[in-house]
């Protein structure tokens, strides 16, 4: 028997809750996806439901493969939906009749990478996203000074930094004014130094400009950082949509739960909102009985000086990362698990150890994770 510990990493910031979309209020959406079916091959979207409230920022995160693309490619009209609706500010732009073509939907997309004319001044691939009659204006350099890049309008994209040419990406995407911005993985060929920087930029651009935007990720850190709504995306659905807070320490079943963040899940039993495991006796506000699945997270793991009246465990492992520290333990019974502790003082390995856990833990049914 041995705990399992999921390979992400987790934000503990707490936040301030998100308003959910009211899905009643259609007009009050940036974005309303309802039903959405898409095949190639195989199945890739099977009745996807997603709001995006306007002014918001939603990141849809999920494995390869989860068909997070496709949905854009969807909402953008790139690609036709087989069933369900999509409405842009609205505005019914896909299902039932003929769909709105992808240049009338008033969508805008950044891509991955190599977005821009290479040919093109920075001036002009932004100038490219306006109607004829504004491209000789103010409006290139207004743009350019909303994405942190004025007076470069002159260079050429191979003179920018690939963060900067993603900022030009963005500019030109927010030029005609959409209702709704696309932004497929749009870090994913910065460095990893680059990537935040350039990420909270992209969020500041977008809340100045007041525009309301999808952003595609497979890095939870990217979506738990800088989304408003969280939407975890799996079998061509969205599982759960909340603000980071709530899809990190309530996550609707198993597989959310280990997706998003690091997890310790041990096996235990639950009675009368009590969850018992090799971690000791826990609340939990999941309201589940018998045989579950615990999740813990890392953090709330407490480590202390050894004492008769805790869980022993011994530390087989450490790892010092400066702000914080990780702790491989082994438990009675077998059971491994992973602490975050502070860095300092760090227990030697082969130190025995008390355990306990703060605060409330998640349960689920012992059926192991949901399919999908
Ligand atoms: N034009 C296409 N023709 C055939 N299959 C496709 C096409 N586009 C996507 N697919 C398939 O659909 C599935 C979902 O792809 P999609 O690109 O939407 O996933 P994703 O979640 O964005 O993945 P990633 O995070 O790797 O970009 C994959 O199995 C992919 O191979």
């Amino acid at each position: 028997m041995s705990g399992r510990t999921g390979t992400g990493s987790a934000t503990t910031t707490s936040r301030r809750p998100h308003p959910q979309p009211d899905p009643g209020h259609g007009a009050e959406l940036a974005l309303r996806v309802r039903g959405v079916v898409k095949s190639f091959d195989a199945p890739v979207l099977t009745g996807l439901d997603l709001d995006v409230a306007t002014g918001s920022l939603v990141a849809l995160l999920g494995p390869s493969g989860c068909g997070k693309t496709t949905l854009l490619r969807v909402v953008a009209g790139f690609e036709h939906a087989e069933a369900g609706t999509v409405e842009v500010g609205g505005r019914l732009v896909e299902g039932e009749g003929r769909p709105v073509p992808a240049e009338r939907r008033r969508v805008g997309v950044v891509p991955q990478e190599g977005a821009l004319f290479p040919h093109l001044s920075v001036h002009d691939n932004v100038a490219f996203g306006l109607p004829r009659a504004e491209r000789a204006g103010h409006r290139p350099a207004e743009l350019l000074e909303l994405v942190g890049l004025a007076g470069l309008g002159a260079r050429m994209p191979h003179e920018l930094s690939g963060g900067q040419q993603q900022r030009v990406a963005l500019a030109r995407a927010l030029a005609p004014e959409p209702s709704l911005v696309l932004l497929d993985e749009p870090f994913s060929a910065l460095d990893a130094g680059l990537r935040a920087q350039v990420r909270a930029d992209v969020r500041a651009s977008l809340h100045a400009a007041g525009a309301s935007a999808v952003l595609v990720t497979h890095d939870q850190q990217e979506a738990l950082s800088t989304a408003d709504v969280v939407a975890v995306v799996r079998g061509g659905r969205v599982v759960q949509a909340g603000d980071p807070w709530t899809v990190y320490a309530q996550p609707t079943d198993l597989g959310v739960a280990t997706f998003v963040g690091e997890s310790v899940v041990l096996p235990g039993s639950a009675r009368s909102g009590v969850v018992t495991s090799a971690l000791g006796r826990h609340p939990t506000g999941s309201g589940v009985e018998g045989p579950v699945d615990v999740v813990v997270r890392p953090e709330q793991i407490e480590v202390s000086p050894a004492d008769p009246a805790s869980v022993p465990a011994v530390v087989t492992h450490r790892e010092f990362y400066g702000h914080d520290a990780l702790l491989r333990l082994a438990l009675p019974g077998g059971v491994s698990v992973t602490a975050r502790t502070p860095g300092h003082p760090l227990p030697d390995v082969g130190a025995t150890v008390a355990v306990g856990v703060r605060g409330a833990v998640v349960a689920f049914p012992a059926a192991g994770p949901a399919a999908g």
